[in-house]
């Protein structure tokens, strides 16, 4: 990695476009500044005149935003090995000529993106604007971290680059994104919902369990699809405004590809890597929150005692620990789990501390976690098996990491559920549930039924 000390990034380009010349390959430029307060939600609104694919990110409980618009550099991999996307990355971070005074988490070359649930299926139209996996370093980024704001600017330059241009453009789309006073859009309302296919999805839970039972497996992840058809299309920044505001301690994020959005507001933390510390948690086991304070302790106190969902929840707390102690030192994981109440529902909660071994990275903490029996099952081969046959849905994206990773050890991926694909003015929402043995279809769906709640009411807009 080059560090360059020269202030204007006109150098920095005009320096790049000889490096290009000289090499015969494009060349990845990056500059970071501390910019004014700007609103991570009213910066991806404006970004929408400059039509380029954009990501968004917030860890509500960090107060933690990157939003990335357009694509200086783009990782995408069809095949299924998280391996080649670090080859990339270190490869790119080589090459690169970097100017980031600040060091900030989420600053300067950040990749952002997300893979699929089971790249080995084939693709519905449904997710045919989404690769298998596919990570972009945005054009233009704006970090918020420590209320303080970051502003990077990363072009891909090649050798026939015209320096004026690209620093005209420059200008003028961090005119755009950065000054702008313009209202947010309006939310458009739910005109029609159709839930797919809810009887057969009913019976393959009864399959599942009595598969279970019989010792095919011990756990099965069963998801569905709600299809919600809006009265206008859907502008996904009022989307996130009203996910932020309603869904604290979740990870709020969407990323668009072609006009398509993957968008969402995940309770739940895959990994999160700061240096060589690793942060992840388990969390499966659910119930609703009570209408008085009374209830909703008693319900809480029910589930944290409940057997059924206590084993859903320890099938995640094995798996991770194990796969936990494979690369890291230092794996620590309580004894028993804790309630953690969120809007819509609580879960069963138990967090993991670790500390990654010299020669790893997140990528292979995420080809070693993805997909955890929260979202998959167990063993994992057989539960994928019985969802590829079974499910009656094109996961996509959905259950999959979603996150980003930085040139300095710094990453964060979240499990992408309480999530939907906006596609115009329809809406592909998801959930699922974990299937054990003494499961009932019934209390299954139900359980679906509140985990679509976070992003139906942010398309109500309304509680
Ligand atoms: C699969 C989903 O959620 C997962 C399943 C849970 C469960 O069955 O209790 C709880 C949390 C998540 O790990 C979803 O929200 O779609
Ligand atoms: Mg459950």
């Amino acid at each position: 990695m080059i560090e360059v000390k020269l202030k204007s990034f006109e150098s920095l380009l005009s320096k790049a476009i000889t490096k290009a010349k000289t090499t015969e390959y494009n060349q990845l430029v990056s500059m970071t500044e501390e910019i004014h307060e700007v609103d991570p939600v009213r910066f991806f609104a404006s970004a929408k005149t400059l039509s380029m694919d954009r990501v968004f990110w917030t860890s509500t409980s960090e107060q933690f935003s990157i939003v990335g618009v357009g694509c200086a550099w783009n990782i995408e991999l069809e095949e299924n090995r998280t391996e080649t996307i670090e080859n990339h990355w270190q490869q790119l971070l080589d090459e690169a000529i970097i100017d980031n005074p600040y060091q900030v988490p989420g600053t300067g070359v950040v990749g952002l993106g997300g893979m699929s649930f089971d790249p080995s299926v084939r693709k519905s139209s449904l997710w045919n604007k989404f690769s298998h996996r596919s990570f972009q370093v945005p054009n233009v980024l704006l970090t918020k971290h420590n209320a303080r704001n970051y502003l990077t600017i990363n072009l891909q330059v090649k050798a026939n680059d015209d320096l004026q241009e690209l620093t005209e453009w420059v200008e003028q789309s961090k005119d755009i994104l950065v000054n702008s006073s313009e209202r947010l859009p309006e939310c458009a309302g739910i005109a029609r919902q159709q839930e797919i296919a809810p009887d057969k999805w009913k019976q393959t839970v009864k399959l599942a369990a009595d598969k279970i039972k019989a010792h095919a497996a011990q756990k099965i992840v069963l998801a569905r699809e709600l299809r919600v058809t809006m009265t206008d299309d859907v502008q996904v920044a009022s989307i996130l405004r009203n996910l932020l505001e309603k869904q604290p301690d979740s990870y709020v994020f969407a990323v668009e590809r072609a006009g398509d959005c993957f968008v969402g507001a995940s309770p739940e933390r895959l990994v999160k890597q700061d240096n060589n510390q690793l942060f992840s948690v388990c969390l499966a086991g659910t119930a609703p929150r009570g209408k008085t304070e009374a209830e909703d302790r008693e319900i809480g106190e029910n589930l944290l005692h409940d057997d059924k969902n206590r084993s859903e929840h320890d099938f995640v707390v094995k798996m991770i620990r194990q796969s936990m102690e494979a690369y890291c030192d230092a794996v620590h994981v309580p004894e028993t789990p804790v309630i953690h109440p969120f809007r819509n529902l609580q879960h069963l909660y138990t967090p993991v501390t670790a500390q990654l071994k010299r020669g790893y990275s997140i990528f292979d903490i995420i080809e070693k976690l993805h997909p955890t029996p929260a979202l998959g099952g167990v063993p994992r081969e057989a539960s994928k098996d019985f969802i590829r046959k079974h499910e009656q849905l094109d996961r996509g994206w959905y259950g999959a990491p979603v996150g980003w990773f930085d040139s300095n050890r710094n990453g964060e991926f979240a499990v992408a559920i309480r999530s939907g694909l906006v596609q115009g003015d329809k809406v592909s929402l998801f959930a699922g549930c974990g299937v054990v043995k003494d499961s009932d279809p019934e209390a299954e769906y139900k359980e679906t039924m509140i985990k679509f709640r976070p992003m139906l009411s942010a398309l109500e807009g309304r509680q």
